[in-house]
């Protein structure tokens, strides 16, 4: 903002009326309902201005920008301007005389008059009369592009791909999903929270914990290492889920959720799995059944998807996907995917029921359906797509033997050849699994016999309904005295979910792969920066 222009050393109470209005401009809102504030003198961002069609000409408009691209004419050069605010480019002019540093690459701060353009792709254009180079670049070296890059190749450098138009949209799309989720979560008056990420137990009991531990550097007498367990005196874990601490907190204050990174270490090279990536987890206390945990994530879902259907961020979206090598699924495939996720009443199957459907396709399969193991990705596809009809699928009460030690034993089921317990999987069509929840085990000695059948607790003296918070092996990773005492005292029936966020939003955008959705991907073998 030209500080000098507006008067504003002179006039505090002015400067802080402008200041307030631009920021805001520059809002969340703003840029999702696209409401024209333009005011001169000040620099919007580059969505903004291009927003804003004057019949007149405005001059002293200021824009700041990276150089995208720079095209010379003989007296002039055309020059295309990205801040990260538009997929489309601002176009100025720059009069060859003032254009030195104008380099791809380049942060700059443009200042001249907003006109009619006759161009095709623009309705206006920047005639620069000022270029300040405020941060220089040498384009030879450059590495971003305004050609086509694969993303293989943007992922080796992490550090300069969110400069890209697609990944400044897809970085915009997760900022507008957060602001979203979390209006939603405030208009059901639930409490968010921050469960901690080191703790002291694997949520999960699958093994795929991060262990954590201290740099190892020379002390005073000159020997090395620290043994890894001296820090917190115990060996202690990234968390893997934020589940068991939820629950905590649901018993004190209601219902609450988080978006919080959890970090696993699945040696899983796909395209689905990343070591670290951010779960949104709800935890609903007071709730006796199931249908209401998956009510809360349909609505969730359905709510967050047509909220963000109507902003500008996903029209960009839909124009990206449309384009030849853009990058994201095809368009068509994009819209079908939010249309799914808008539609009312989504389908909800048991495991038992899903096996006996995917029996009676056997023969499309690699792997046999059999109940009592997991369902393969192929089996997934298949429930996904043919039972869903294009809308998400819940698949429930899967067997107890194949799920985690904190959910609630079903009622037994005629139809079921075994024990199975109150929990979901919800899939969508193409990515499959995204979102698991489960009704929690709130009764002590039924919450004890299931760590003992899940080997969950060990040491034979904790096996008599004797755990004790701090007194549970540190070694098998299942420190989980406290959790217990959470059944001890006023522990009333609960449940609740995690959604893989990074998984929903690269569903939503078409992206291909995870890794193409976070902005610095972590998974097997690869941490770069
Ligand atoms: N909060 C949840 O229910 C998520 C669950 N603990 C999981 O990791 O899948």
């Amino acid at each position: 903002m030209r500080r000098a222009a507006l008067g504003l050393a002179a006039w505090p109470a002015r400067r802080s009326a402008a200041i307030a209005r631009v920021s805001r401009c520059n809002s969340y809102a703003n840029r999702v309902i696209g409401r024209r504030c333009i005011s001169h003198h000040t620099n919007q961002s580059i969505a903004q201005l291009l927003q804003w069609k004057p019949a007149e000409k405005a001059d002293d408009v200021v824009v700041n920008g990276y150089v995208r691209s720079v095209r010379s004419m003989k007296a002039h050069r055309f020059v295309s301007l990205g801040d990260g605010s538009s997929l489309a480019p601002l176009q100025a002019l720059v009069h060859t005389d003032q254009a030195q540093g104008l380099a791809v690459g380049a942060a700059v701060r443009l200042t001249g008059s907003w006109v009619a353009s006759p161009g095709n792709s623009q309705s206006h254009e920047l005639h620069a009369s000022k270029v300040e180079v405020l941060g220089p670049s040498d384009p030879k070296t450059f590495p971003i592009q305004k050609k086509y890059q694969t993303p293989e190749y943007l992922r080796t450098m992490p550090h300069l791909r969110p400069r890209t138009p697609l990944q400044g949209l897809l970085l915009r799309l997760r900022s507008d999903a957060i602001a979203t989720l979390t209006h939603f979560f405030a208009s059901q008056r639930f409490t968010q929270t921050h469960p901690p990420i080191i703790t002291s137990s694997d949520c999960e009991g699958a093994g795929e914990v991060f262990t954590l531990a201290p740099a190892t550097k020379p002390d005073r007498s000159g020997s090395k290492s620290v043994p890894e367990d001296s820090f917190f005196r115990s060996k202690k874990y990234l968390t893997v889920s934020t589940q068991l601490h939820l629950e905590a907190l649901a018993q004190a204050v209601g219902n609450v959720w988080t978006l919080s990174p959890v970090f696993r270490a699945e040696q899983s090279d796909t395209s689905r799995h990343l070591s670290e990536f951010y779960m949104l987890e709800a935890e609903m206390s007071f709730v006796d059944n199931l249908e209401t945990v998956m009510d809360l994530t349909e609505n969730m879902l359905r709510s967050l998807s047509t909220s963000l259907f109507a902003t500008t961020t996903i029209q960009e979206l839909f124009s990206r996907s449309a384009q030849i090598g853009s990058g994201l699924a095809p368009a068509d495939e994009v819209k079908r995917r939010w249309e799914g996720l808008m539609q009312p009443s989504w389908p909800r199957i048991t495991y038992t029921e899903a096996i006996r459907l995917l029996q009676q396709k056997a023969e499309l399969f690699t792997l046999k359906p059999t109940w009592g193991a997991g369902l393969q990705s192929e089996h997934e596809k298949f429930l996904a797509e043919h039972v869903g009809g294009g809308k998400p699928v819940f698949v429930t009460n899967y067997p107890r033997d194949i799920k985690a030690f904190y959910m609630l034993e079903a009622q037994s089921d005629p139809q079921s050849p075994g024990a199975t317990v109150e929990c979901f999987d919800l899939l969508v069509p193409e990515l499959c699994e995204i979102a698991g929840g489960s009704m929690r085990e709130h009764r002590l000695p039924h919450l004890l016999d299931a760590m003992r059948r899940h080997g969950v607790v060990t040491p034979a003296s904790q096996m008599a309904g004797e755990i004790i918070a701090g007194q549970d092996s540190h070694d098998s990773g299942s420190n989980l005295g406290w959790y217990v005492d959470l059944r001890r005292w006023g522990c009333p029936p609960h449940g609740g979910f995690g959604l893989g966020f990074d998984r929903l939003l690269s569903y939503m955008a078409g992206v291909q792969t995870v890794r193409d959705i976070v902005a610095f991907p972590r998974w097997y073998g690869r941490c770069d920066c």
